[in-house]
């Protein structure tokens, strides 16, 4: 699993509880399986279609670095299956950890489209 991106806890990221609010992580690790899909299969026109089961096992507080990790785990015809696992930097537990994010790629008329995809691509080996 390859942890792309890392987010500093502010105060507008928590509970009333004071500890990282669920639903801003939600947010944070769908905005990053779309990114991620949307690069990996070039197609902008790509949702989120599923995400399986959510178990919150640790927290994270104001001033915590936590970091988002994905890892492809299927090329489907026109969808793409990832893994994701979120980590606090600072206490080294699991925050959340997603089995299964299922993005689908799709036409200028939003059905679904093939995205002829079946590895892993590179940035810099696009770039050659
Ligand atoms: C990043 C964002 O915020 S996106 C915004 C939130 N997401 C959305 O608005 C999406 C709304 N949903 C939709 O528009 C439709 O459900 C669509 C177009 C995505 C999919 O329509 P469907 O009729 O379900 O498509 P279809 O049955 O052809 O399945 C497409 C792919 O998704 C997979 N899929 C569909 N439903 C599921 C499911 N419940 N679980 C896992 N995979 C699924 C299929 O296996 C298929 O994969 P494949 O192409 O690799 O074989």
């Amino acid at each position: 699993m390859r942890f792309h991106t890392r987010k500093w806890i502010k105060p507008q990221d928590l509970n009333p509880n004071g500890t990282l609010f669920g639903g801003r992580l939600l947010e944070w690790i769908d905005e990053e399986a779309a990114l991620y899909a949307i690069i990996q299969l070039e197609n902008p026109k790509t949702v989120t279609k599923f995400m399986s089961e959510i178990d919150f096992k640790s927290s994270a507080k104001q001033g915590d670095i936590i970091e988002i990790g994905l890892e492809v785990t299927k090329f489907g015809t026109a969808s793409l299956t990832l893994k994701c696992e979120v980590r606090n930097k600072m206490t080294r537990e699991t925050i959340i950890s997603i089995e299964k994010i299922v993005m689908v790629s799709l036409n200028e008329q939003g059905k679904v489209k093939p995205h002829g995809k079946t590895e892993i691509e590179y940035v810099k080996d696009r770039l050659k």
